[in-house]
């Protein structure tokens, strides 16, 4: 089964705050987006990367490509409004059948069994998502105050979300709802079921200037 990876980075990074979209900054010497799409080569080499970046952000992303002579290859789609917009922009370059694993540029530490296990757990189930369990307690904040929650009845979703082609293209026909702060919940809106695999701990969204701090130890710490 052809296999694609959707890099979405058409964010704005208003939580990271830097003059330099968060998916350029180095870290290791090595802007985040490039570490990203490596982690899908390294995978699989034949794997077709659609990468979703803000038009504005395009020449200054294939100016970088040339400066650190990153020559993987890779479409570019237009990056949208919201993320979910962004997905449905580069789902528009995928053809069927196929699958196609939704993942944020901003996620480089992804490990390579992750990425395989979503995949070849996606070519049976069609809808694959990698968890986390939560490692602190939790508590539900309510009007009349907060309530601990039990930790084990939650997860940590990650990326990438892997699916059967179609049925991720049908589910992104839906109308937009601010509750689609996923890929897994665009398709469950669908009436169809994700299947939860384990993620693993390191593969952070870099987020914060906080997450930046651990992504330059992660990768002075280990061969990820
Ligand atoms: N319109 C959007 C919004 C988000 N994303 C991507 O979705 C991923 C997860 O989003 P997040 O980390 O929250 O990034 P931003 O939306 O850029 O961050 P912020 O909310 O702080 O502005 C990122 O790789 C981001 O670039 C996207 O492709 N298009
Ligand atoms: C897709 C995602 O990374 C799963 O954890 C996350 O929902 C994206 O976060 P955002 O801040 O809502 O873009």
């Amino acid at each position: 089964m052809v296999q694609y990876a959707l890099i979405v980075a058409g964010g704005k990074g208003l939580r990271m705050g830097t003059e330099l979209p968060k998916q350029f900054l180095p870290i290791g010497g090595k802007p985040v987006l490039m570490r990203t799409l490596e982690a899908f080569y390294d995978y699989n080499a034949e794997i077709r990367i659609i990468l979703v970046l803000p038009h504005s952000q395009q020449d200054y992303w294939r100016q970088l490509c040339r400066e650190y002579c990153f020559s993987l290859p890779h479409a570019i789609a237009d990056g949208g409004e919201t993320r979910f917009h962004s997905v449905k922009n580069g789902l528009a370059l995928v053809k069927t059948p196929a699958l196609v694993g939704v993942h944020d540029g901003v996620r480089p530490f992804v490990a390579r069994e992750v990425i395989a296990r979503c995949y070849d757990l996606a070519a049976g189930k069609k809808a694959v998502v990698p968890v986390i369990g939560v490692v602190e307690t939790v508590r539900r904040m309510g009007g009349k105050g907060s309530v601990t929650v039990g930790r084990d009845d939650y997860r940590l979703v990650q990326t990438p979300q892997v699916f059967d082609a179609e049925l991720l293209k049908a589910a992104y026909e839906q109308p937009y709802t601010p509750h689609f702060t996923d890929d897994a919940s665009v398709v469950e809106a669908l009436g169809v079921s994700v299947f939860l695999t384990p993620g693993n701990r390191e593969n952070i969204k870099i987020t914060t200037p906080f997450d930046l701090k651990i992504a330059t130890a992660l990768i002075g710490s280990c061969s990820i």
